[in-house]
């Protein structure tokens, strides 16, 4: 998926390249936007101005935070968007043809140079209510625009979320690799999910594509197929390898891992534990060592991991420490990854000290094999030896939730406030064109996010401000914030004449969001029963949101 390169700019900064799955098009919306622009058109409305808000309403997997994501590539779609004549010839076909002329006329013209986007910057930890995006324009433009943001939106901050609270889970020093690639939702949502799962604090992905695009750092191992396919030793006909320095040269490492194999098998410690290993996997092993020398790691699984798979690998690692080099370290696919890695850990240490190998106790131990948050809790709460996961279908499927459920809510039309009511609370819309803060405490955390109406002062350091509940009027406290942070920047300005945020490279939005995971309260991010970040609203606000639900909502009557 190349990206394509064009695009305006508007005001400063660099050239904004095209969506980076050219599918995205202004084609990809609903058909309903495109009904509702002929009928704006038709009511002479389409120009009319509007603001839409951007948000989710509850925190996905049971937790009580999200990681926003997918903002870049909506200022790429954004920026870039135009129908061509192919394009606009198809939505002719494709509405009813009573619909107008002038109307795929108006299509021709329409762009965003006259659409203003607000954001929450790319990797900041968000909250329900809050608006991600503000979006303001023509409301013709801005209705097209509601399911393409919203499908860019949706997924990104789902697995973003998801590979953030599998680090929380794995903890820091875990290597977490991302293997989503065959089981992911089609190709785009394997290229996103290892996009997004890079951002939310995975290491590297497996997905060579994804290596290419995005420049994350690729990663693997090798699968039981490689190992089966070896029958024995036999078949390795060159069996020669060159030390790591180049000095010397072993004529037969097969001999060699042979020899090692029978002192592991007599040695005093290890006596007992394993007898014959399996030749087969031997052979796919040392083969595997002859190509990659520098870089041996073994699946061990294949046959029997303690009686064969370990034993195996070790051999292999010493004639390879003969010459130089050194391990990787071994990957378990299946059994009980807590006891086996706990297993493995002894041998590796048996052998160092046996055979007087420095660090070889420390040799690494991948586990996969179906993983997801609950299993890596389990792991952590039995104690494990395992420096590094594999991870794929639960996480780039999202398994334990399917969508994030963002909607994107009109707020304002020519400058008078608009609402939705619901008999659902949480999902009356807040009305009005705001502005977002987030308030920080003494100790530094933040500690509330405000939302207020775009004219009203901006809370101020050492200030108190009440902050209240948008809908519940007894939730209230007053805030004495140590620092304010405005949330929603301008990234694309229209005609306004602000200046554009820039787009952020792709390595500073992960190193973003993982400092805002690191930097939120600890009950906010754990698992069980977390403490829900406060959402608030000015008094301002407050009594407005109030007034215009009174407003709008009929009276019933009693018979
Ligand atoms: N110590 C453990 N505690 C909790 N869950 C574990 C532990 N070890 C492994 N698991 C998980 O248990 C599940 C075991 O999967 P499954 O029942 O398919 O067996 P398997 O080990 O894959 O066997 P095989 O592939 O040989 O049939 C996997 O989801 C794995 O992540
Ligand atoms: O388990 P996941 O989290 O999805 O991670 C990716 C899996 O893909 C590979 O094998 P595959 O599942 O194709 O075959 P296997 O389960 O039979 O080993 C790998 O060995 C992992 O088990
Ligand atoms: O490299 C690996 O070990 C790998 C890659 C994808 C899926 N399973 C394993
Ligand atoms: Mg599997």
């Amino acid at each position: 998926m190349e990206a394509k390169a064009n695009g305006p700019t508007q005001k400063s900064g660099r050239v904004i390249d095209g969506p980076t799955n050219p599918m995205v098009t202004p084609l990809l919306t609903d058909l309903y936007q495109f009904t509702m622009a002929y009928a704006y058109w038709k009511a002479g409305k389409h120009n009319e101005r509007a603001v839409f808000d951007l948000y989710f309403r509850k925190n996905p997997f049971g937790g009580e935070f999200t990681v926003f994501a997918g903002l870049e590539e909506c200022i790429k779609l954004i920026a870039n968007f135009k129908l061509t004549d192919e394009e606009i010839a198809f939505v002719r076909e494709s509405l009813p043809g009573s619909c107008e002329e002038g109307f795929f006329e108006y299509l021709k013209e329409v762009d965003c140079s006259d659409v203003e986007v607000y954001a929450i910057s790319e990797g900041t930890v968000v909250f329900p209510k809050v608006p991600l995006l503000r979006v303001e324009g023509p409301v013709a433009v801005v209705q097209l625009l509601e399911t393409p943001v919203l499908n860019l939106v949706n997924f990104a901050s789902l697995v973003a979320t998801n590979a953030a609270r599998h680090r929380l889970v794995a903890g820091k020093s875990k290597m977490l690799l991302e293997f989503g690639l065959r089981r992911a939702q089609g190709p785009d949502g394997a290229l996103s999910a290892s996009k997004y799962c890079y951002i939310g604090g995975f290491d590297a992905t497996s997905n060579v594509a994804a290596g290419r695009l995005f420049g994350i750092p690729l990663r693997g191992t090798h699968s039981h197929a490689f190992v089966s396919s070896f029958m024995s030793p036999d078949e390795i006909l060159d069996r020669s390898l060159c030390s790591s320095d180049g000095s010397t040269s072993c004529e037969d490492f097969v001999s060699l891992v042979q020899s090692w194999l029978n002192k592991i098998q007599w040695s005093k410690s290890l006596s007992g534990i394993f007898g014959e290993t399996n030749q087969s996997e031997l052979a796919a092993f040392m083969s595997y060592a002859l190509a990659f020398p520098k870089n041996f790691l073994a699946l061990v699984d294949t046959y029997d991991v303690m009686r064969s798979g370990v034993p195996n690998f070790c051999a292999v690692a010493l004639a390879l420490n003969d010459l130089g080099y050194k391990a990787v370290g071994i990957r378990l696919d299946s059994g009980d990854l807590a006891y086996l890695s706990s297993e493995a850990r002894k041998i590796f240490l048996t052998i160092e000290k046996e055979f007087g190998l420095p660090g070889f106790g420390k040799t690494s131990i991948t586990a996969s094999n179906d993983l997801n948050e609950e299993t890596l809790d389990a792991l952590n709460k039995q104690g494990h030896e395992v420096d590094c996961y594999g991870i794929g279908t639960y996480l780039v499927t999202c398994y334990s939730q399917a969508a994030l459920g963002c909607v994107f809510k009109l707020v304002e039309i020519n400058n008078q406030p608009r609402i939705k009511l619901s008999e659902d609370l949480t999902k009356v819309s807040i009305p009005c064109k705001k502005r977002c803060y987030r308030l920080y405490g003494k100790e530094g955390y933040s500690l509330v996010d405000i939302m207020t109406g775009e004219n009203e002062p901006c809370p101020k350091v050492g200030e108190r401000i009440l902050c209240r509940h948008p809908f519940n009027e007894s939730k209230r406290a007053y805030v004495v914030p140590k620092r304010v942070e405005e949330l929603l920047k301008c990234y694309w300005p229209g005609k306004s004449g602000k200046v554009r945020e820039e787009l952020p490279a792709f390595k500073d939005i992960r190193d973003h969001c993982i400092k805002q995971l690191e930097q939120m309260r600890a009950d906010h991010m754990r698992r069980l029963n977390p403490t829900p970040y406060k959402v608030s609203v000015s008094t301002k606000l407050y009594d407005f949101i109030h007034f215009l639900w009174l407003n709008e909502a009929p009276v019933g009557e009693l018979q």
